[in-house]
């Protein structure tokens, strides 16, 4: 007998290739759930670059633009952004059941997440002070479910699924929008569209506006792929009528195929896609929020609220103000490239003496993020110290034993969860620890070219400087 989950790939398939997409005998949809990857995809013969693996109709894409919903409430989409749209029209589509066209694919996609959305508060707590803490977003999400879908929901339950819509209670449609919303996250692309004629400015210029505010949507198979930070091997392109996904280098016999979520950091793939592998640590990065500076300013520099509240302001009008910023992974970790540049000049535009700021702002200035001071040097160290102490445990103490990610064995979500958040933590204290041996060092060196230069100023030079002063 055909194992239920190999049954749904072998339905889902014959539904998309009578949907009218081509897929390469080349390639096969397989099972990976004993390495936790879910499906994937994989070559079962020698594939060459730019070979087609498979071409996917647009009219089989799973958008707001392809479904019925948007024509049946067309009030509603006009007040909804394109996320929530796209969020109600995979209700809609999930509540047809059968009647939907979309039924097989949405037979292979998952119901349940591994994403921080849906981990419990002691699985978080493991994360300690890893500022992805504060980026999941579910007490706004929740509310924006209550307000904006569950009513459409329930006044419109003819539509949606007639009796059950009708007595559905609000904590089961904000939990299906949440699994629709966690499903786009993870499996949605960006959707450039079918005649894209992006305008030039005067200067030659594409606005790179456009392709933030692309649609979104779900594209069968194309999601399929999984992911890897070094073995990228495939790439979606978008075609008039299709879209395809293209080979981007040889790849062999047995290999999977795989697609690039980005250079994430592991806390965001974590976040996003619920899974992290080691290959990412190089993207991983650590945040210091402005009001840890500002606190830092205010306690360690003794700089008044009211000029850090100034100071700010200016970095407002100058596009620099942020929620926080960030210090990268580096293998050779250097002050001036893996801290955020945001970061020096946010510090050193603080630290400044009032008529050199006043000097700076009358010319729309800001300091260099190369002329990092003394001063900016030792507010940063504290910073980063300051940092380090908000995680509960050492990196010694997370070290002291070997981590891996269970595959098997009792609660081993709960314990892949537990093992995942330790080493994403892992990597952010790692990252304090070099930024802190680094500024340390930068702090000895200004200090002693400062001796030096002392010295190096003549007995005669250094009494005229003293009388100058008196
Ligand atoms: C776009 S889907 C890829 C298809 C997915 N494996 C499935 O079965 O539906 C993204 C999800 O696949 C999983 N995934 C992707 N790349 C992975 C990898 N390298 N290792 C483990 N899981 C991975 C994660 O669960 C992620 O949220």
């Amino acid at each position: 007998m055909t194992d239920p989950f190999q049954q749904r790939s072998e339905t889902f398939l014959h539904w998309l290739r009578n949907s009218g997409a081509d897929i390469s005998p080349k390639i096969e949809l397989v099972d990976l759930r004993q390495i936790h990857a879910g499906r994937g995809v994989v070559a079962i013969s020698e594939i060459a670059e730019d070979e087609l693996l498979f071409r996917i109709p647009r009219s089989s894409v799973l958008s707001v633009e392809n479904s019925a919903l948007p024509r049946l409430l067309p009030a509603v989409f006009e007040e909804l952004d394109p996320w929530l749209s796209l969020i109600l029209v995979m209700i809609y589509e999930w509540c047809q059941g059968e009647k939907s066209s979309w039924k097989p694919y949405f037979d292979v996609l998952p119901s349940e997440f591994n994403t921080l959305m849906f981990w419990s508060e002691d699985e978080l707590n493991e994360l300690q002070a890893s500022a992805v803490r504060y980026k999941i977003g579910k007490e706004g999400a929740d509310e924006m479910f209550k307000e904006k879908i569950f009513p459409v929901v329930r006044q419109n339950a003819g539509i949606f699924g007639g009796e059950a819509a009708a007595t559905a209670k609000e904590r089961d449609v904000v939990a299906l929008a949440h699994r629709m919303g966690s499903t786009i996250m993870a499996y949605a692309f960006d959707i450039e569209p079918a005649n894209q004629s992006k305008e030039a400015d005067e200067e030659g210029y594409v606005s790179e506006e456009e392709d933030e505010a692309l649609p979104k949507g779900m594209v069968p198979l194309a999601d399929m792929l999984n992911a890897d930070a070094d073995r990228n091997n495939a790439r979606l392109f978008y075609e008039e009528n299709y879209l395809s996904m293209k080979a981007i280098s040889p790849i062999q016999a047995g290999e999977e195929i795989f697609n690039d979520y980005g250079p994430l950091p592991r806390s965001d793939l974590l976040r996003r896609y619920g899974y992290i592998t080691d290959n990412y640590v190089k993207y991983d990065v650590v945040e210091i929020s402005l009001d840890m500076v500002r606190e830092a300013a205010a306690k360690h520099a003794h700089i008044s609220s009211s000029i850090i509240e100034d100071r700010l302001e200016y970095l407002d009008d100058q596009g620099l103000i942020d929620t926080g910023y960030d210090i990268t992974a580096s293998d050779n970790f250097d002050v001036f490239e893996d801290i955020s540049p945001e970061l020096l000049v946010l510090i050193e535009t603080l630290l400044l003496p009032q008529p050199e700021f006043e000097r700076l702002k009358a010319k729309g200035k800001l300091p260099k993020p190369s002329n990092l001071s003394m001063k900016g040097a030792q507010l940063l160290h504290f910073l980063v110290k300051a940092r380090t102490a908000q995680f509960a445990t050492s990196l010694q103490q997370d070290q002291s034993e070997p981590i891996s990610l269970p595959a098997s064995g009792p609660s081993v979500v709960k314990a892949r969860r537990y093992a995942m958040a330790k080493l994403v933590r892992i990597g952010e204290k790692a990252i304090l620890r070099q930024a802190d041996i680094a500024l340390a060092n930068l702090i000895n060196k200004l200090s002693s070219s400062s001796n030096d230069l002392k010295r190096e100023r003549s007995p005669q030079e250094e009494s005229s400087k003293k009388r100058r002063m008196a």
